[in-house]
């Protein structure tokens, strides 16, 4: 068992004015990584940011937090080396948006990133599973992507489980509606690096929120352990 708990907040929801101040006070409250979602406006409804803003983030915060880059794109080919050039960690794209995940995984791992695959709720696990041994991190989303502040989808738990069971070191990430309510839910199947946007931005106190979660997941990865 290699993986450990991690808790990533998704910066969507904070101020987009304070980008960077709100990735510092998620650092200093406890945060293991950063989730930096990325849409194009074609992939989903709705625009974010690009590499322009994730190098000038990678400047102004310094080389160690771990930029795990959620790439809701069309063309996620297009974005490896610019996002590689501007400081990120790791490149989550998505399973739905390419014709050959092999030769992306290839050319993101030539790009010294880590590899993530995510898929949407309407994507079966069984699509995901071939590419299962060839990445570092598998995206469960658990809301359809595009929208912070959007409600948690229990149904998407039996992907995360069946994953868990078939692949028991490999880094499981949830995204969406993942807060103190449904983050036992998410434990209990098997994921272990959690992505909370608006239940840990908008919080008064993001410190426990994230020491919740983490808690959580160190709780439900110790059962497993135990159980084995
Ligand atoms: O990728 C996405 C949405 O598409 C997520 O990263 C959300 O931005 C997480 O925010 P909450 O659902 O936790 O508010
Ligand atoms: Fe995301």
């Amino acid at each position: 068992m290699a993986y450990s708990a991690k808790i990533g907040p998704s910066i969507l929801s904070s101020d987009l004015a304070q980008l960077g101040r709100e990735c510092e006070r998620m650092m200093e409250c406890g945060a293991d990584y950063l989730h930096l979602d990325v849409m194009d406006g074609h992939f989903v409804p709705n625009i974010t940011f690009g590499h322009p803003m994730v190098e000038c983030l990678r400047h102004s915060i310094g080389p160690d937090p771990f930029f795990d880059m959620h790439m809701m794109v069309s063309r996620p080919e297009q974005w490896v080396k610019p996002m590689a050039a501007a400081g990120a960690n790791q490149y989550t794209f998505h399973l739905e948006a390419t014709t050959n995940p092999g030769n992306l995984i290839k050319e993101i791992r030539e790009s010294s990133m880590k590899v993530g695959l995510a898929i949407k709720p309407g994507t079966t696990v069984e699509e995901l599973a071939p590419w299962a041994g060839q990445i570092d991190m598998a995206l469960v989303m658990t809301v359809e992507p595009g929208f912070g502040g959007q409600k948690f989808m229990d149904d998407m738990m039996p992907k995360v489980s069946w994953l868990r069971s078939q692949f028991p070191s490999l880094d499981i990430e949830v995204d969406g509606g993942v807060g103190p309510d449904s983050i036992h839910r998410c434990a209990e199947a098997g994921a272990n690096m959690i992505v909370s946007g608006s239940a840990v931005v908008s919080s008064d106190d993001p410190r426990s929120v994230i020491a919740l979660l983490k808690n959580v997941v160190i709780e439900a990865i110790q059962k497993r352990s135990l159980d084995r």
